[in-house]
């Protein structure tokens, strides 16, 4: 079972449009609302993929409950605590260029006693998890170490956290030793203030992370694949292009596909291969955070892993 904690969930809602132009009106009849905030985009790619999910998180007003009935329909075991606030919506606007504009709302403040239900309700049921990911910014009212709390609780039960998020959130909370980080370059550049052009620049970069207290780092590089640096060594993974429809949660989905391999015991090679052909296949569908388990499984035969 994969435990997923989405701390600031959204409504996200995606409009394709002919060109995206200023001052101008558009029409369209192509888009979709989804369960969304980056750790619900990884429990719906993990249960494509096949596997039993719980979510926690904060859920609250009208786009709360749109956000509980899709997730029993995908039958996402739903650990969510109930807020008096409303949960944001996150808007993807997407051209026939595949060029976009994401406009992401900050959600609803959360009180203290939310936060110790939800903490309370986390600890209750982390014997049932083999691997916890945890992703995405954070709502109001929340102290920014609260993800360190959430990996302290974690390891009084050995359990391993994925933590997928962004600038200080993610350096502040590197103390606490999370099993894995996921920032893409830019994230990367932005929290080591380096210029990350060449394979060195990267590693460096990496290395200072995990010296911070990450036990492993991926950086992911859009079309152009991923590092990885840890406790297993240093590999590149290598991809084939692909054609893509909309790019929202390819992040999410590596996510979903390292928790989900690594949690079956595959090794780090075949591990890597998952986390990419997730998000390749993320890129290719309309839908985010939305794979093809068929693409997935032709895609990681065409992925290269080389230990550099
Ligand atoms: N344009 C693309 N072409 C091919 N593969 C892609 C593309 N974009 C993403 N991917 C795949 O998905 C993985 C994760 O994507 P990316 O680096 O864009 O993450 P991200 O910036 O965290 O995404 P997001 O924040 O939108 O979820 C990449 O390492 C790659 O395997
Ligand atoms: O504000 P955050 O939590 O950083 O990002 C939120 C978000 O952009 O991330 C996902 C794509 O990765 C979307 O589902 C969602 O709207």
């Amino acid at each position: 079972m994969i435990g997923t904690i989405t701390l600031n969930p959204a409504v996200d809602r995606r409009y394709n449009i002919d060109i995206l132009e200023k001052n101008t009106v558009k029409r369209t009849e192509d888009y979709m609302a989804s369960a969304g905030g980056k750790g619900l985009n990884v429990s719906r790619v993990a249960r494509i993929l096949g596997e039993d999910v719980t979510a926690f998180g904060f859920l609250g007003g009208n786009t709360g409950d749109f956000i509980r009935n899709e997730i029993s329909k995908l039958g996402i075991n739903d650990s969510f605590t109930s807020v008096n606030g409303t949960t944001r919506t996150c808007l993807n606007i997407i051209d026939d260029n595949n060029d976009n504009i994401e406009i992401l709302e900050k959600g609803p403040v959360i009180s203290k006693k939310d936060k110790h239900k939800f903490l309370e309700e986390f600890e209750l049921q982390l014997e049932r998890l083999d691997i916890i990911a945890m992703s995405g910014s954070l709502p109001k009212g929340v102290d920014i170490n609260i993800y360190s709390d959430i990996i302290e609780i974690a390891k009084k039960y050995n359990k391993k956290v994925i933590l997928d998020t962004s600038g200080n959130v993610l350096l502040e909370n590197l103390k606490s030793n999370p099993f894995l980080v996921k920032p893409n370059k830019e994230e990367l550049e932005n929290i080591t203030g380096i210029k990350l052009d060449s394979e060195e620049a990267i590693k460096m970069s990496a290395h200072k992370i995990l010296r911070r207290g990450a036990k492993n780092i991926l950086v992911s590089l859009g079309d152009n694949g991923m590092y990885f640096f840890g406790e297993e060594g240093n590999f590149k993974v290598d991809i084939p292009k692909i054609k893509i429809k909309n790019t929202v949660g390819s992040g999410d989905s590596s996510v979903a596909g390292f928790a989900y391999s690594f949690s079956k015991g595959l090794d780090i090679q075949e591990v890597l291969k998952y986390a990419n052909a997730c998000g390749m296949s993320n890129a290719m569908e309309k839908g985010t955070g939305s794979i093809d388990i068929e693409k997935v499984n032709e895609l990681r035969k065409k992925i290269i892993v080389r230990k550099i």
